[in-house]
């Protein structure tokens, strides 16, 4: 029987974990860690995310900070919101919504961002760290999708684990903790030679493409933990359908599970994010009192 991961449910409960967890720091510290969410223009996606995101950090007791900003907007405008923001002892996570318009440099904005409240875990610092098994704050898709496989399959290692998709955000960063527990490493790409046989030898697969249904039941091995990590908006009968990368109804019963969409990586995502700005406060608290 495939199991469907459902990532809804578990990222309630890790709301639910993080906003014990809130409560106990606002007891002992007398502040609310504060998360602030840049925007810039008003792509429609965005805002179902950013909306999400509000929910989720009422939920979990944190003090969430909408920054709009027009699509127009200039790089030292958004350079002095960045450092304006470093400096605001109320704000503990910093997330700047990607993509940027092309006329802004996203390096420039991740980098300006102090590395201690990088909760997107996007700064060189934070990815130097991960590569170098060092701690650091972790890029939250995959550490949803990490937390997602290890409740699944217990410990990784040795497993097969191939990563369809190389960006910085969801690719690379999912290679390395998968390498990290573990794993046998392989990430494919648009340029790859022969993927869907690469993918076919994957004891977890993970798909974070952007091209909605790439993945159908010819690409996996018989038993395999898919997770779909792809959001892709399409037209069905003239209705917006969300869809993943991975083609569900085709590779549903060669698995052994399977990630969702909606309904899977995205709500975990979020969840992390509350996770992730926490650990945050908690690391500037504690260094500002040593
Ligand atoms: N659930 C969530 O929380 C999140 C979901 N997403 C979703 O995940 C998906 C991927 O996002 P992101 O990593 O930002 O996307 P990018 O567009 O930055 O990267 C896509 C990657 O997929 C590769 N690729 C594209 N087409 C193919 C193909 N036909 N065959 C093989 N590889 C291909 C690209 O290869 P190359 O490098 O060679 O161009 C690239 O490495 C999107 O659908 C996005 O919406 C993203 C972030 C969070
Ligand atoms: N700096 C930055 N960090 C990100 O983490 C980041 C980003 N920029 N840019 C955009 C992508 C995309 N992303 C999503 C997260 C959750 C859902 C999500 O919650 N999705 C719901 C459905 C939402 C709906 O109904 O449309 C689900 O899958 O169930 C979607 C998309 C984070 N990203």
């Amino acid at each position: 029987m495939t199991l469907r991961i459902d990532g809804k449910l578990l990222a309630d409960e890790i709301v639910e974990e993080v906003s014990k967890e809130v409560a106990d720091f606002t007891a002992k510290y007398d502040v609310v860690p504060g998360l602030a969410v840049v925007l810039v223009g008003a792509d429609p996606a965005s805002s179902v995310y950013v909306r999400n995101k509000v929910k989720r950090a009422v939920q979990a007791g944190l003090n969430s900070i909408e920054h709009y900003l027009p699509a127009d907007v200039d790089q030292k405008t958004l350079d002095d919101l960045i450092s304006s923001l470093n400096q605001d002892d109320s704000v503990h996570g910093i997330l700047v919504q990607l993509p940027l318009p092309s006329h802004l440099s996203e390096n420039r904005i991740i980098e300006a961002i102090s590395p201690e409240k990088d909760v997107d875990g996007f700064h060189p610092q934070n990815v130097g760290k991960l590569s170098t098994g060092q701690q650091s704050l972790i890029p939250c898709t995959p550490l949803g999708c990490m937390i997602m496989l290890e409740r699944q399959l217990g410990d990784l290692s040795g497993k097969k684990a191939v990563v369809v998709g190389r960006s910085n955000i969801v690719g690379k960063p999912m290679a390395s903790l998968l390498l990290k527990a573990n794993c046998t490493v392989t990430i494919v790409h648009s340029r790859t030679k022969d993927i869907e046989a690469t993918c076919a030898e994957a004891d977890i697969l993970i798909a974070a493409v952007g091209q909605p249904k790439l993945i159908t039941e010819s690409w996996v091995k018989p038993g395999a933990v898919v997770i779909d990590v792809g959001i892709n908006a399409i037209e069905v009968d003239g209705k917006r359908t969300l869809v993943g990368d991975v083609d569900y109804d085709s590779v549903l019963s060669k698995v052994s599970a399977i990630t969702p969409v909606p309904g899977g990586v995205g709500p975990m995502t979020i969840a992390c994010l509350m996770k992730n700005t926490l650990t945050a406060a908690q690391h500037q608290l504690s260094a500002s009192l040593d």
